[in-house]
């Protein structure tokens, strides 16, 4: 059996993750698609307070079962659309334990902040200063930022022009994939972008 295809979005809260990835089920053609967000796992918990402890753990748990479910997902065939935000440095070490490298398109979900700002008053339903929290972490691992096969900013375009230029990527999608590029720099200590030459 082919293993499907993960597109996977990382980007900050209010970046434009999930309105893409909306756009990305309209527009892909070649099979069917699934859209499997971060915060839809969130969503499944217990509504019962827990203790910041208690929290902790169940978020590590949520999030690990979450990258366990997109690989077993795939395993059997089917095409993701992920949307996640890899704002601790473990998220992305267990993502590329748990998925196959070539299976995965890594798309980098960019936007301004003071537009990220924005959006994040204008919906209301997301606490202030979330995506400024995450603004530097989660385009970065380690010193350096991340290696993407394909980035968006979706301060210049929108969700819909971003799924048509992750489309017309698709047919050009390099081997090693970056998160093969990836899996092979940190086994080996090194950087996640390689650093250019002096
Ligand atoms: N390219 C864009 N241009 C303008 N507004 C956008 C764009 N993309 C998304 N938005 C708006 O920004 C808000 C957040 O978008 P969306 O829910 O897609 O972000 P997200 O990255 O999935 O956020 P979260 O991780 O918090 O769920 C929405 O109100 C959406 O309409």
């Amino acid at each position: 059996m082919t293993p499907g295809r993960i597109i996977f979005l990382n980007g900050t809260s209010s970046s434009g993750k999930s309105s893409i990835a909306r756009e990305l089920l309209d527009v892909l053609d070649d099979g069917v698609h699934f859209h499997l967000a971060v915060d839809a796992f969130n969503a499944m918990r217990t509504r019962r307070d827990l203790g910041p402890e208690e929290l902790d753990a169940s978020l590590r748990r949520t999030r690990r079962g979450f990258h366990r479910a997109i690989a077993a997902m795939a395993e059997v065939g089917n095409d993701l659309v992920v949307d996640h935000v890899l704002s601790e440095p473990w998220r992305l070490r267990d993502c590329l334990s748990v998925l196959r490298p070539e299976d995965v398109v890594f798309v980098g979900v960019r936007c301004p902040l003071d537009e990220l700002t924005r959006r994040e008053r204008a919906r209301g339903d997301r606490p202030p200063g979330l995506a400024a929290l995450q603004y530097d972490q989660v385009h970065r691992y380690g010193d350096a930022d991340i290696d993407y096969d394909i980035e968006c900013d979706t301060g210049l375009s929108s969700p819909r022009d971003c799924a048509e230029q992750i489309k017309a990527f698709l047919p050009h999608r390099p081997t090693p994939t970056a998160f093969g590029r990836l899996r092979e720099r940190l086994s080996a200590g090194e950087p996640a972008r390689q650093v250019p030459a002096r």
